[in-house]
């Protein structure tokens, strides 16, 4: 018998999650089944869609939803050998059975000198968020101008990079100065940090004079009620994500954005990268290229440690990452 160690949701967050929120356990697993495979988890990912979504698809006592590159240590699966490692979506776990139908092998093309943690990052969702929504949402041309906030992370970071490799102009916008000499050194044309500048408004009109084609949003609230007012005429706004929003216990009354939705004619468009699941395997073969080629550079926050997952999910929500947060068993 294998015992898996699993966090669960002990009590529903309140603002930012606590450590005390959550509650790590012991599960004795069962043998095997013919077509089953025992997987041992290798990274585990820790993301802002956790905190949205626990509040809609979890009760109190689940384990906590997640993604994970695992390999499989035993298994009565013809289709699967041990040894081969997959991306799996069976939440914060160290062990777990699968009958294979939930999992995917990683590209057969993965190199091996290749960290296979990537596969939870610019080679796997956040990646494929990043090129899904500019080339399907922003339909962002070359020449054109490109917004990205919380843009040295997982999924703004490889924002830029593809805005780059499509002929634009990046502007990004991160939380801290490393965070910002990081998009410089990456490719980003234009970079600021929001915390410290004395008028966003002033900064993004500084970093862009003619405005903004594209804005990919990750943040949502304050900041996309001023970005809006400096998109160009007919610009297209890609809503990924709202950040800001995730931990209020009150939601923000936002102002309004109808008016320059109205005046400049924009097009504004939420999406979920889930939608383009019948492309993923278009989406990770071009992000592998690119990052093989070294066009599109990546960075990890690594956490070492299992018994740590609480602590760098918070840490990611309270931005302490840059690129990818992940967490190493
Ligand atoms: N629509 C979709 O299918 C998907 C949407 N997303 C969304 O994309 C966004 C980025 O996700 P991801 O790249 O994984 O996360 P990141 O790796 O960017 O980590 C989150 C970052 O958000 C920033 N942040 C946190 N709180 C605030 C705040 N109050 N105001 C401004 N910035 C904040 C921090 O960076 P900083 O230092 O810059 O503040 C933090 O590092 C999220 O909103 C997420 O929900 C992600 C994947 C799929
Ligand atoms: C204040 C409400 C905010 C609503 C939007 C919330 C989050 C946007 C976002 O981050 C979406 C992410 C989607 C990620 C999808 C990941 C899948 O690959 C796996 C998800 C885990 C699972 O379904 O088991």
């Amino acid at each position: 018998m294998v015992t898996a160690k699993v966090w669960v949701l002990k009590k529903h967050f309140e603002g930012f999650p606590k450590t005390s929120d959550f509650d790590l356990k012991k599960i004795e697993l069962p043998n095997l089944k013919d077509g089953e495979l025992l997987l041992e988890s290798v990274f585990l990912s820790v993301d802002p869609y956790m905190r949205p979504y626990s509040r809609r698809d979890m009760k109190e006592g689940d384990i906590m939803i997640g993604t994970q590159v695992a390999r499989i240590v035993e298994s009565k699966n013809p289709a699967f050998t041990v040894g081969a490692f997959v991306v799996a979506r069976s939440g914060w776990r160290t062990h777990f059975i699968s009958d294979g139908k939930d999992i995917q092998l990683l590209p057969s093309s993965w190199p091996e000198s290749l960290p296979k943690s990537l596969a939870l990052g610019t080679v796997g969702m956040p990646g494929l968020t990043a090129y899904f929504g500019l080339l399907e949402v922003c339909k962002m041309k070359p020449g054109e101008t490109v917004l990205v906030n919380a843009a040295a992370g997982a999924v703004g970071s490889v924002v830029g990079q593809l805005a780059k490799i499509g002929g634009c102009k990046v502007v990004g916008c991160a939380g801290s100065d490393d965070k910002v000499a990081y998009l410089k050194k990456i490719g980003f044309d234009e970079a600021f940090n929001y915390k410290t500048v004395t008028s966003l408004d002033e900064a993004l009109r500084k970093a862009s004079p003619d405005g903004y084609d594209c804005f990919f949003d990750n943040v949502g609230g304050e900041f996309a009620s001023i970005a809006i007012n400096q998109m160009k005429k007919h610009g297209r706004i890609a809503v990924c994500g709202a950040i800001s929003q995730y931990n209020d216990s009150v939601p923000q009354k936002g102002p309004y954005v109808q008016v320059p939705m109205i005046f400049k004619e924009l097009q504004m468009e939420g999406f979920l990268v889930t939608r383009w699941n019948n492309r993923r395997e278009e989406g990770l073969k071009a992000l592998l290229k690119w990052v093989v080629e070294g066009k599109v550079k990546c960075h990890e926050q690594v956490t070492e440690g299992f018994e740590n997952m609480p602590m760098a999910f918070i840490g990611m929500l309270k931005g302490e990452n840059i690129g990818k947060a992940i967490v190493k068993v």
